[in-house]
C-alpha cells in the first residue's frame, strides 16, 4: 500500500499542532491481552496511528513497552514473575516478537523502524547521553522510526530507569521533543481509579490541579507504574519546556485529528538545558554539603552560585565534577549540583568569601563552590 502525502493528511492541529518532534510511549497494557501474548488488534491501531502522525509532517519517536509481557507466555509464565533475572528472560523473548510485528506493521505504511534499547546508564552519563542523542538523530535523518525499550536483559536494579513513562520523559528531552504522549489503558489522569468512579482532569497547568488526584491504585498488573509514574514523567516534561499529553492508545487517532481528549501539561517555562536535566533527574548524587539561611535564599530566590561562605557542613567523598545534594540547616533539599571542589578541599573553604579563599589557598580557589549554571534547584 503506498503511503499518502503529509500534505493530503493535513497539518496537525489541537495539542500537536506545530508539533515538529513527538514522542509517543504505550505501555505493556495497551499492547498485550491479560492473558499474556502481544494483542495483534491493539499494536496494529497503534501503528497505523503512529503512521498517520507520521504522514501529518511530525517525526515519531516510538517508546514501547510490553517486552517482559510479551515474553510471558511464549516462556509458560502464568504471570508476571517478581524475579530480576525471569523478567530479564521474559523480556529477551518479548522484545524480540514486538519488533517483528512493529516491523511489519510499520513496512504496510513504507516505514522502517530501528530498535534503541537504553539503559539508565546511557541517559545519566552524558558522555553516553551524546551518543544515544546522535544515534538517534541520525535514524530520524534517515526517515526511520525509532522504536525504544529499556535495554531489560541487561539492566539490573542499580541502572535501571525501572518505569518507561520516566524513560520517554528523558527521551523526549535528550531528542529535544516538542511534545511526549504517554498512552496507557484509561482515556486521562482521572480524580481517583476508573473503578473509585474517577473523573476526568482535563488540564494540569500547576502542581495544584493534581491535588486532588488519587494515583496510588495500580492498574490491571500487567503494567508497572501506574498514573503516579505518568503523572510524574508528564510534569518532568513540562517542566523542562515540552508539552505532555497523557490519554489511552485507542484515542491515538483522535489525538492525532486534533480532538480534545485526555490530560494535558501544557510546557511551563523555557526548555532546560541538558546538564539542568541531568542534575535534576539523573545524576546520582555523591554527597551533600549544608548551606546557611542566607545561601539557601540565595538558591532559592535568586539562583545564586553556591559560595564557600554560606556552606556550614559537607558530607561524602566526592570529587570535582560530582554531583552533590545542597541541603538547608533542615536537611531539606535546595538544589542539586556539580561541585567545583573535591569533598576534602571544602572544609578549609568554608565561612570564607570568595576573595579570601584565592588570597590564602592560592590559585585554583576562585571559583564558587557549585555555579549556578552547575545547578538545578529544587521547585
Ligand atoms: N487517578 C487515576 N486516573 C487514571 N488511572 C488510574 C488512576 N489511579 C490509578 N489508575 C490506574 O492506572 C492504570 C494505568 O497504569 P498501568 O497499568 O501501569 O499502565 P501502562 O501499562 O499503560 O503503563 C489505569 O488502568 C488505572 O487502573
Ligand atoms: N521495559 C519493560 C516495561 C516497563 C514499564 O514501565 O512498563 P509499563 O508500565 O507498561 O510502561 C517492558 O518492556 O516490559
Amino acid at each position: 500500500m503506498e503511503p499518502s502525502s503529509p500534505a493530503s493528511a493535513g497539518p496537525l492541529t489541537g495539542p500537536l499542532a506545530a508539533a515538529r518532534r513527538v514522542v509517543v510511549k504505550v505501555g505493556s497494557s495497551s499492547l498485550t491481552s491479560e492473558q499474556g501474548g502481544i494483542s495483534e488488534r491493539a499494536l496494529g491501531d497503534i501503528v497505523d496511528a503512529l503512521a498517520a502522525l507520521r504522514l501529518r509532517g511530525a517525526e515519531v519517536v516510538f517508546v514501547s513497552s510490553g517486552a517482559i509481557a510479551a515474553g510471558l507466555a511464549p516462556l509458560g509464565f502464568a504471570r508476571r514473575p517478581s524475579d530480576l533475572a525471569s523478567q530479564q528472560a521474559a523480556a529477551t523473548v518479548g522484545q524480540g516478537l514486538l519488533m517483528h510485528r512493529y516491523a511489519e506493521r510499520f513496512a504496510r505504511h513504507g516505514l522502517v523502524v530501528g530498535q534503541v534499547l537504553l539503559t539508565s546508564e546511557d541517559l545519566v552519563r552524558r558522555s553516553h547521553h551524546i551518543n544515544a542523542s546522535r544515534a538517534l538523530e541520525r535514524l530520524l535523518g534517515l526517515g526511520a522510526v525509532p522504536v525504544i525499550n529499556e535495554n531489560d536483559a541487561v539492566a539490573t536494579q542499580e541502572i535501571r530507569v525501572g518505569d518507561n513513562d520516566r524513560l520517554a520523559a528523558l527521551v523526549a528531552h535528550l531528542v529535544k521533543a516538542d511534545a511526549l504522549l504517554l498512552l496507557s489503558d484509561v482515556d486521562a489522569v482521572l480524580t481517583r481509579h476508573p473503578d473509585d468512579g474517577g473523573v476526568r482532569i482535563p488540564v494540569v497547568a500547576r502542581e495544584s490541579d493534581l491535588d486532588a488526584v488519587e494515583a496510588s491504585r495500580p492498574g490491571t498488573g500487567i503494567g508497572t507504574g501506574g498514573m503516579a509514574t505518568k503523572i510524574r514523567a508528564a510534569s518532568l516534561a513540562a517542566d523542562s519546556g515540552i508539552t505532555a499529553l497523557v490519554t489511552s492508545a485507542r484515542r491515538l487517532s483522535d489525538v492525532v485529528r486534533g480532538e480534545d481528549v485526555g490530560t494535558l501539561f501544557p510546557a511551563r517555562g523555557p526548555r532546560q538545558p541538558a546538564r539542568r536535566l541531568w542534575l535534576a533527574h539523573l545524576a546520582d548524587a555523591r554527597g551533600s554539603m549544608r548551606v546557611d539561611d542566607g545561601a539557601a535564599r540565595a538558591l532559592r530566590t535568586r539562583r545564586g552560585s553556591l559560595l564557600a561562605a554560606g556552606i556550614i557542613s559537607v558530607e561524602g567523598d566526592f570529587t570535582a565534577g560530582d554531583a552533590v545534594e545542597i541541603l538547608d540547616r533542615e536537611g531539606a533539599l535546595v538544589a542539586r549540583g556539580m561541585s567545583a571542589y573535591d569533598a576534602a578541599d571544602v572544609p578549609r573553604m568554608m565561612g570564607r568569601s570568595t576573595a579570601d579563599m584565592a588570597a590564602e589557598l592560592g590559585e585554583g580557589y576562585d571559583r564558587p563552590v557549585v555555579h549556578a549554571d552547575a545547578m538545578a534547584v529544587v521547585a
